[in-house]
């Protein structure tokens, strides 16, 4: 079975942000990236707010429960009060839970589970009283302790972190090596009857290795990569519009 595709929200939300202007609407985006077969949208609310505002949340949720009933809504974060109230606020169908500091500037590293334990414990407890699906970040070593220990707190996910991968795009050979390990990784997880999804970093390029490693890979998040495609592949016919309401024939 091919891995679901989750499209990641913050890099269309940071963009938004730099002007008090309601474009590019991260609704309007989420939208389309559900009609082109996206099986969900990913966002990750960060404290300062930074990227996602706790505003766009309602919206996600909505845009979801109208129009695409079929599709799952994951929010990412680090699992602080905060963050809780707002999940059981806007009950998305899945919960990544991320150790991040608010300091840091994108995730880059996996729970360590053994210091851990408790405190996914509680909160996956917490989350799945409220029939929540609960993920939880990972690093791509093939620990089965380590593993063990995050499926006994509840988790019915890991999520592999991916960035050490995508760092490699110009190292095929490094890249080859992690692709190996973060299968490794994931076949002790799904021993155990974790899920696995995986993210950080992916693009077009990397994913074909990855899902080589990983055949039971159930969900992948992509935001940076994506959006950067979007641009990328939409500027040609974007400069055809603005050519044409500056009133040149194109
Ligand atoms: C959990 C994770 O891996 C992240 O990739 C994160 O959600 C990305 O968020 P930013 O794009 O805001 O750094
Ligand atoms: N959960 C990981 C994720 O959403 C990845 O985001 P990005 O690194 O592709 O921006």
């Amino acid at each position: 079975m091919a891995a679901k595709l989750s499209v990641n929200m913050n890099a269309v939300a940071m963009l938004r942000n730099r002007r008090d202007l309601p474009w590019p609407s991260v609704t309007a985006l989420g939208r389309i990236a559900l009609q082109a077969g996206a099986s969900g949208l990913t966002v990750h609310p960060r404290p300062d707010q930074r990227h996602i505002r706790f505003s766009d949340l309602a919206p996600i949720r909505n845009l979801i429960d109208d129009e695409f009933p079929d599709a799952e809504f994951n929010m990412e974060g680090y699992p602080n009060a905060e963050f809780l109230e707002l999940v059981e606020r806007h009950q998305p169908e899945q919960v990544t839970l991320v150790p991040d500091d608010p300091a840091q500037a994108t995730s880059d590293h996996g729970w360590d589970f053994r210091a851990n334990a408790e405190l996914l414990a509680d909160v996956t407890a917490r989350l799945k009283k409220n029939g929540l699906r609960v993920s939880v970040f990972a690093d791509g070593t093939p620990d089965r302790e380590a593993l063990t220990i995050a499926r006994e707190t509840g988790a019915d996910r890991i999520e592999l972190y991916t960035g050490p991968y995508g760092g490699c795009f110009d190292d095929e050979q490094k890249a080859a090596m992690i692709a190996i390990e973060l299968g490794k990784t994931a076949k002790i997880g799904h021993e155990l009857g974790l899920g696995v999804n995986a993210g950080h970093d992916l693009t077009v390029a990397n994913m074909p290795l990855l899902a080589k490693h990983i055949p039971m890979l159930d969900e992948v998040s992509i935001g940076h990569g994506l959006t950067a495609d979007a641009l990328e592949f939409g500027m040609a016919e974007t400069v055809r519009r603005f050519r044409r309401a500056c009133g040149q024939t194109v």
